[in-house]
């Protein structure tokens, strides 16, 4: 490792970029796309296949106006063949004229793509896959069949003036000359897009590095988190040179879902803060999690990137005192990007006298160091009996300096 980093107090303005000017840039430093990547919101295709996922046409327009508000640059919805109403969604989302353009996501067949091409979509994301679990147990296409059925597919959408994506479900267990001789196929038939899928959530970052430098042009990336691997494959992939990823708000889709957009966005921040700060209006996520969490009936996770409730708690005497002096100390991105605001915590007996003494000074108390220790010794005495809530903590606050009061009168 060999770059220099400016320490500054924005952690997240820190340079991550490696300067031009400095002698170790590596030449595989040229592929990287941090500071350009593009997302493809699919909380309207992949989170509707989340377990508890059902969205009314009102709650779909709300979902893509956020998502479209925060600056995301396509949406992609469900597949108009799945359902008459999901037809009828997928033209009313069409017509909202929003910023984001707008993909429905098909198989890659003729019927499907008429009828997405019907629907007013700004592009038309086709699948197939290109494993051999799939292949056999799947659609039962070779994959000489999935080559000319794609071209013909290809050729369709672009006739209709419509971007058309083109994209290797479960490609991280096809195999290689397979999935590049289909890859060249379909880029020559003038795609806008491949997409490379890691759809069973089984790709390693070593496996994405690998894969995506051997592609060239626009590369959309979809990682599924079955083994956790998700946000980090996504910032390997746009270091490979992807430049595009697939995500949903809190990650939700099929099973465990996919790249979270808050979680990418805590990564892309620290990775890329000025692009990231500059492209997405990040003080909407909140906002946006809450709601669609609030439609699909699930809590946002207590330890989300974040929004979690805890992601910007600082507990622990040692960490409090240093962040209360500095907070990049103990911090990667400063809340307030986000709109939010770190919380300092005094409630239990791993509390410091330091931390004590800010939250003296906020309720307005004007104490000795020495009776600030006291005072702490008074609530570790109390933490050490059972968990505390703030008010216990201000009430021990409030009856020491009271005692001190009455001792001055007496
Ligand atoms: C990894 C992913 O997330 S891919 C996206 C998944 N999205 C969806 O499945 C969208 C929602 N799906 C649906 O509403 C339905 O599955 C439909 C409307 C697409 C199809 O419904 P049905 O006709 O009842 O078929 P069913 O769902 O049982 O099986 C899927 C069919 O698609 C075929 N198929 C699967 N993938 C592909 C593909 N990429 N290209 C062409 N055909 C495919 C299968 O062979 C099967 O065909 P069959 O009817 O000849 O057996
Ligand atoms: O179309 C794609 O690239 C991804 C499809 C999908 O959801 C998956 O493979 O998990
Ligand atoms: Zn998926």
């Amino acid at each position: 490792m060999c770059g220099t980093n400016n320490a500054t107090a924005d952690p997240t303005t820190a340079a991550h970029t490696i300067s031009a000017s400095t002698p170790y840039q590596r030449v595989d430093d040229f592929l990287s796309n941090v500071g350009s990547y593009k997302i493809i919101e699919s909380t309207l295709r992949e989170g509707e296949q989340f377990s508890n996922s059902f969205y009314t046409t009102e709650m779909k327009c709300k979902i893509a106006t956020m998502l479209s508000d925060f600056g995301v640059d396509y949406i992609e919805l469900t597949s108009p063949v799945s359902s008459p109403q999901s037809y009828e969604d997928c033209k009313t989302i069409c017509k909202l004229g929003l910023k984001s353009k707008i993909l429905t996501h098909v198989r890659c067949n003729m019927e499907d793509a008429k009828k997405a091409v019907e629907c007013g979509v700004d592009g038309v994301d086709l699948v197939i896959g290109t494993s051999s679990f799939l292949r056999e147990y799947s659609h039962g296409k070779s994959m000489e069949m999935i080559r000319k059925t794609a071209l013909e597919v290809i050729e369709y959408v672009k006739s209709k003036g419509v971007e058309v994506r083109f994209s290797s479900e479960d490609s991280f267990r096809s195999d290689l000359v397979d999935l590049l001789t289909l890859y060249k196929a379909v880029d020559k038939a003038g795609v806008n897009r491949v997409g490379v899928a890691d759809t069973v959530g089984g790709a390693t970052p070593r496996m994405v590095y690998d894969l995506i430098r051997t592609l060239r042009g626009e590369v959309e990336t979809h990682f599924h988190d079955d083994t956790g691997c998700a946000v980090a494959n996504a910032l390997t992939a746009i270091e490979a040179g992807a430049t595009h990823v697939d995500t949903s708000v809190l990650g939700i889709g099929e099973r465990n879902g996919i790249t979270p957009l808050g979680a990418l966005m805590a990564r892309m921040v620290v990775t890329s803060p000025e692009y990231t700060k500059s492209k997405y209006n990040l003080k909407m996520l909140k906002d946006i999690e809450e709601y669609v969490a609030s439609c699909v009936q699930v809590n946002i996770p207590f330890n989300n990137p974040i929004t979690g409730f805890c992601a910007f708690t600082h507990k622990a005497g040692i960490h409090a005192k240093a962040i209360l002096a500095n907070p990049s100390t103990y911090e990667i991105i400063d809340p307030s990007l986000f709109g939010l605001t770190r919380y300092v915590s005094i409630t239990s007996r791993i509390t410091g006298w330091n931390a004590v003494k800010s939250r003296v000074q906020q309720l307005g108390y004007s104490l000795t160091d020495d009776q600030i220790k006291e005072v702490t010794a008074k609530i570790k005495q109390m933490g050490d009996i059972r968990p505390l809530a703030v008010d216990d903590a201000d009430s021990i606050i409030h009856s020491y300096n009271l005692s001190l009061q009455q001792a001055t009168v007496a």
